[in-house]
């Protein structure tokens, strides 16, 4: 056996330079060799022929190698070892000449193959570089398109992770939506309740609404039929009154048929006594000629029988015979003469009778006429209750609807009054700038102002044309006049520019008397004689009466004894001695302190105090006034009532206030104290309309104590109490502007929604005398 072994540094070198240097394994895994790292150390190898043998096995096994480079590698490594071995053997060719020759074939044969491997290989490598080539090209297009896919799985993962917290987040938004959800679907079922309580509230609410509706047009109808009612009691009340009259007059001439009857009764009844007395004296008188007849009869009885006696004793003496016939003769004509008178006087006896019984009869007529008379009397007396009952009745009626009325409107009412145009005013040729409308529902109640050839339509609770008179006016007002005697805060002023007929209103014309008397006088008048009219009713009334105006935002006192101001005071600004003071109390009631107040009894007196005030008021003249009022004038009558019978108490007020005409500086052409008072004036008008602007918008803070005026008519327009406002207009086109100023304030006022009229009964605290409200 032969093998490899090592053969000195020599051999060594020897296989470098057969190796061309290279240092490479010459085998690739020798059996017994240690092929793994025997390399190129050929000295260090020895072959043997088991080592040739495996060499040869070798190249079968490369043969079967599939891959070409990996073989074609292996081909030239083999290759190399086998000339490694061959020069071995070619060192060492003593014992091994066969195994060289041997050797030497193959390896002729393996270089040929090797050769056509080689050629193989090159065309293999071609093909296999070709391969590669595509390959590489394939890898580069395979890298791009995995750099790509890299790139694109980058952004997948990027897309991914952004997916993956979108999708975290979108389940957290999930879990918190599914809470939600809940939340949602438990609100939802929540609302569901809500919406169906709400839908049974609707329901409820639709049938209160109905139910209201109904109410409503049932008040509707009810007030229509209470003002049915109202009117036909008015008509009742009248013909009730017209029928007491009739029946006081009916009743009156029967209670003197009544009397005339008596005394015709009394007097038969005496002339009756007298008879009967006379007949008692006739019957006795009878009785006694009675008696006497009988007693004469009984004497001619007697005599008769003497006579005959006589006759019988014929004989006995003549002469005693002729006396007894004398006797006899005597005594019958004394017999006739008493039957004469008896007969006389049993025909005065029936003719008495006859008398008396006619008496009788005519005592009994006038009787049975009495009856009668007194039957009427009765009838027309229970009549007369039964009047007076339906006449309180009516009465209470009216008040209760006239207030359920006023309470139903539940607003201060606003009456406007057109003026007409004054002589030294022009024609009435120039263009109108305030017309009526005539539609029926505005009839009596709408007016147009025609302002730089625009139309402004207004529509009130009552309008007065210019051909208006002071009873017109006055009839429409006298109902709430009426209600202060019930009890009522009642309070009426008139608004308006300067000029257009406040003081006529309210006051009346010149003189104030007669057609021309304002409301004022006329209110009083009718309260005086309601008052009258009332005690019958059992009602007792004490009024008191106060004045006061307001000039330059300073109270004074109009009744006041002795006045403190002068005109020279007053043009300083209205600095007046006493400083009044107004206060309201928890019921509504407005106190001035050191106020005049005058306990009044008739409307002379109360002519007489309101002449008084209306001298003592300040005036003066502008260009738009001859004696145009420089103040507010305030003019209040306290009413306290007591009804005796029914123990009722009732306390009203009734304020009436002409205030100062608005006006333009320009216009009224004021200066010095002129200028002042306008001012004055004009900044408290401007303070009425602003506590009027807060009430109609329904502000919480009403300005009430920005001026004396508005915080002494604040129970009037805040509080309790009926309130109506005269918007005074004058008809002069130049005035529009103005005009429509008035009748825009009005219409805001008319807006204004005030407390409930509230009746003050059953109060007996009269010590206080200065109440305004
Ligand atoms: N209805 C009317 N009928 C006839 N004349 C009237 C009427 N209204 C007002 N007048 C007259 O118009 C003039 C002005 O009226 P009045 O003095 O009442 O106005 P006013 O508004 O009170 O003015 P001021 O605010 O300046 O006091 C007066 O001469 C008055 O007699």
């Amino acid at each position: 056996m032969v093998g490899p072994r090592s053969n000195g540094v020599s051999n060594r070198q020897a296989f470098s330079v057969i190796d061309g240097g290279q240092d490479q394994a010459p085998f690739s895994a020798p059996p017994s060799a240690s092929a793994s790292n025997a390399g190129s150390e050929c000295s260090a190898i020895e072959f043997t022929k088991e080592d040739v043998e495996a060499l040869l096995n070798e190249r079968v096994k490369i043969k079967n190698r599939f891959n070409y480079k990996e073989r074609c590698d292996q081909m030239t490594d083999y290759i190399k070892r086998l000339r490694i071995c061959i020069r071995w053997f070619q060192e060492h060719e003593g014992g091994y000449l066969i195994e060289q020759e041997h050797l030497q074939e193959m390896l002729d044969s393996a270089e040929k193959k090797c050769t056509q491997t080689e050629v193989l290989m090159q065309n293999k490598e071609e093909e296999l570089n070709a391969i590669i080539m595509e390959l590489r090209k394939t890898y580069t297009l395979l890298q791009e398109k995995c750099a790509k896919e890299e790139l694109d799985k980058l952004a997948v993962m990027d897309s991914l992770s952004r997916e993956k917290e979108a999708r975290i987040a979108a389940e957290k938004l999930q879990a918190t939506l599914s809470e939600d959800l809940g939340k949602a679907q438990q609100e939802h079922l929540n609302i569901n309740q809500k919406i169906s309580s709400l839908n049974d509230m609707y329901k409820r609410l639709q049938e209160y609404n109905t139910s209201l509706q109904h109410y409503n047009s049932r008040l509707q109808t009810e007030l229509a039929s209470a003002n049915e009612t109202l009117k036909s009691a008015e008509r009742e009340r009248s013909a009730a009154l017209e029928d007491l009259g009739t029946s006081r007059g009916e009743n009156k001439s029967l209670h003197d048929q009544l009397t005339s009857s008596r005394e015709a009764l009394n007097e038969a009844v005496t002339q009756k006594e007298s008879l009967a007395n006379e007949i008692g004296c006739l019957r006795v008188e009878l009785q006694q000629m009675r008696e006497d007849r009988d007693r004469q009869s009984l004497l001619v009885q007697t005599l008769t029988e003497e006579i005959a006696n006589y006759k019988e004793c014929a004989g006995k003496s003549d002469s005693e015979l002729h006396s007894l016939l004398m006797k006899s003769n005597e005594m019958e004509s004394r017999c006739f003469s008493q039957n004469e008178l008896i007969r006389a006087l049993q025909d005065r006896l029936a003719l008495t009778q006859k008398t008396l019984q006619m008496c009788d009869l005519s005592a009994m007529e006038v009787r049975s006429e009495f009856e009668e008379q007194r039957k009427v009397v009765q009838d027309l007396q229970n009549r007369l209750a039964d009047a007076e009952v339906k006449l309180v009745e009516g009465e209470n009626l009216r008040k209760k609807l006239h207030n359920t009325i006023l309470e139903l409107k539940g607003n201060i009412r606003v009456f406007c009054r057109v003026r007409p145009l004054l002589p030294e005013e022009g024609s009435t040729a120039e263009a109108k700038a305030i017309t009526f409308p005539t539609f029926t529902e505005t009839l009596g109640r709408g007016i147009d102002l025609l302002q730089n050839g625009q139309k402004y339509s207004f529509v009130f609770d009552k309008v007065f044309r210019p051909e208006a008179t002071q009873e017109d006016v006055f009839v429409e007002i006298s109902q709430l006049i009426q209600s202060a005697l019930d009890g009522y805060k009642v309070c009426i002023f008139a608004y308006g520019q300067t000029g257009s007929g406040k003081t006529f209103t309210m006051m009346g014309g010149p003189g104030n008397g007669g057609e021309q008397k304002g409301l004022i006088p006329r209110s009083l008048e009718q309260i005086f004689e309601t008052r009258q009219y009332l005690q019958s009713q059992g009602w007792k009334y004490e009024l008191q009466v106060s004045v006061l105006e307001i000039y330059n935002e300073t109270i004074r006192d109009l009744l006041s004894p002795n006045k403190s101001w002068s005109d020279a005071s007053r043009a300083e600004n209205g600095v007046s001695g006493k400083q009044y003071t107004i206060k309201h109390d928890a019921n509504g009631n407005t106190h001035v302190s050191d106020l005049t107040v005058v306990d009044v009894c008739s409307t002379r007196e109360v002519s007489y105090l309101l002449d008084k005030a209306a001298q003592s008021r300040s005036a003066g003249r502008t260009l738009m006034n001859e004696q145009s009022s420089r103040s507010h004038f305030v003019f209040t009558l306290r009413i306290f009532g007591v009804n005796e019978s029914t123990e009722q108490q009732v306390q009203g007020v009734l304020n009436l206030i002409d205030l100062a005409g608005s006006e333009r500086l320009s216009k009224s052409g004021s200066s010095g104290d002129r200028l002042k008072e306008t001012q004055a004036i004009n900044k408290s008008l401007s303070c009425l309309s602003d506590v009027v602007f807060a009430l109609a918008k329904k502000e919480d803070h009403v300005p009430f104590r920005n001026s004396k005026l508005t915080y002494l008519l604040q129970p009037c327009l805040g509080g309790d109490s009926k309130t109506l406002m005269f918007v005074n207009i004058s008809p002069e086109p130049s005035s529009s502007g103005e005009s429509l100023c008035s009748l825009r304030f009005a219409a805001r006022v008319n807006a204004c929604e005030i407390g409930i009229p509230r009746r003050q009964t059953n109060v007996r605290s009269f010590e206080s005398r200065l109440s305004y409200g």
